[in-house]
């Protein structure tokens, strides 16, 4: 990505809306499924676009739009959008996983005993909805999160990220845990700017909810919404629940409030498992933003952002 973006900066601010879903896209294919866009000319082209038009008809019907009402509900809100209308993206897709990721689909068969087809939809389905979606929303607010800083974050991400990496031991997922400010911001970013805000859940059966101060009888059947973006903003558990703090996570108080943090429907301190509901990406998805703001910070000094562009980069001085 930062090889396509930088020489185009001498010609004026470069926007990242399609470098970024570009990189997403390579990136996750890769990870998930192990193909490579790069070996096949249109995927490495075409691939995030067929994959926003997929996603676009399954989102359409649950993305909140205020305009037009009450039009918009009955028209656009109403009903599953058929099929067809993106089964050419779907299929291309379809193919390219077919050709590129045998070796992660044949564990599928061997391992999980599932028919090729369904190895390839569930690999599909990870890799656009959960991991192309999810970071394509939450990598958005990364970069809006260091373009709004006031603080000089950018020179003490950079000073952790050479220290922790700089010395020939490289990027890994291992070696970013030891990156406290760096996760830190990654955590605060998701804290203040959760990619997907919504949960519904319906009682399996009657339980006391509590709160701080009161408790709440829930009854069998009942349907329940929590809201993430209001949860993680308890002025009771964090201080200046409003404010963007870079370094709310780190030290020992500071990993304490990973139990608050529940971007991934579940608290950050928690494990996804087959008798909860949470993300199982969680890990994947903290590590990869790690990884990247690091890998920015050993390239560059600092970056500037402005609207949704680079405007420009600053290099290491030799
Ligand atoms: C920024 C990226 C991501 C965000 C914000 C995100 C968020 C979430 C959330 C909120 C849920 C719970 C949904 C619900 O039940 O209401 C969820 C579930 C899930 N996520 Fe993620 N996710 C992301 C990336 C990923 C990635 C990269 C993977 C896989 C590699 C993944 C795999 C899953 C799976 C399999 C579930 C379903 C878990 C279950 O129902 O038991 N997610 N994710």
């Amino acid at each position: 990505m930062w090889d396509t973006i930088e020489p185009q900066l001498s010609s004026g601010p470069v926007s990242y809306l399609i470098p970024i879903q570009k990189f997403i896209f390579a990136f996750s294919s890769l990870c998930i499924a192990g193909a490579d866009p790069a070996n096949s000319p249109d995927i490495s082209e075409n691939g995030y676009m067929r994959m926003d038009r997929w996603l676009a008809v399954q989102l359409l019907p649950s993305i909140p739009i205020n305009a037009f009402q009450p039009l918009v509900e009955i028209f656009l809100h109403s009903f599953a959008y058929p099929f067809f209308l993106v089964s050419g993206d779907y299929n291309k897709l379809y193919e390219f996983i077919e050709t590129e990721g045998k070796e992660v689909i044949s564990r599928g068969q061997t391992e999980f005993k599932l028919g090729k087809e369904d190895v390839i939809h569930n690999l599909l389905f990870i890799l656009g909805f959960n991991a192309f979606g999810g970071f394509s929303i939450f990598f958005l607010s990364l970069l809006a999160s260091l373009e709004s800083d006031t603080t000089g974050i950018q020179e003490k991400l950079r000073k952790e990220v050479r220290e922790k990496a700089g010395s020939g031991i490289g990027l890994s997922f291992s070696s970013v845990q030891e990156m406290d400010l760096v996760q830190s911001f990654v955590y605060e970013t998701l804290r203040l700017n959760p990619p997907v805000p919504l949960q519904y859940g319906r009682a399996r059966k009657d339980f006391d909810l509590s709160s701080h101060d009161a408790v709440f009888k829930v009854k069998k059947g009942e349907l329940l919404c929590g809201f993430q973006a209001l949860a993680m903003k308890d002025p009771k558990v964090f201080d200046d629940p409003e404010t963007f703090v870079p370094d709310r996570f780190t030290g020992e108080k500071g990993k304490e409030l990973l139990d608050y943090l529940y971007w991934s429907n579940g608290p950050q301190s928690g494990m996804p498992s087959v008798s909860n509901k949470q993300c199982a990406g969680k890990d994947f998805v903290t590590l990869t933003a790690s990884l990247f703001l690091a890998h920015l910070y050993l390239r560059y000094d600092s970056v500037t952002i402005a609207g949704a562009s680079f405007s420009g980069v600053e290099k290491p001085k030799p």
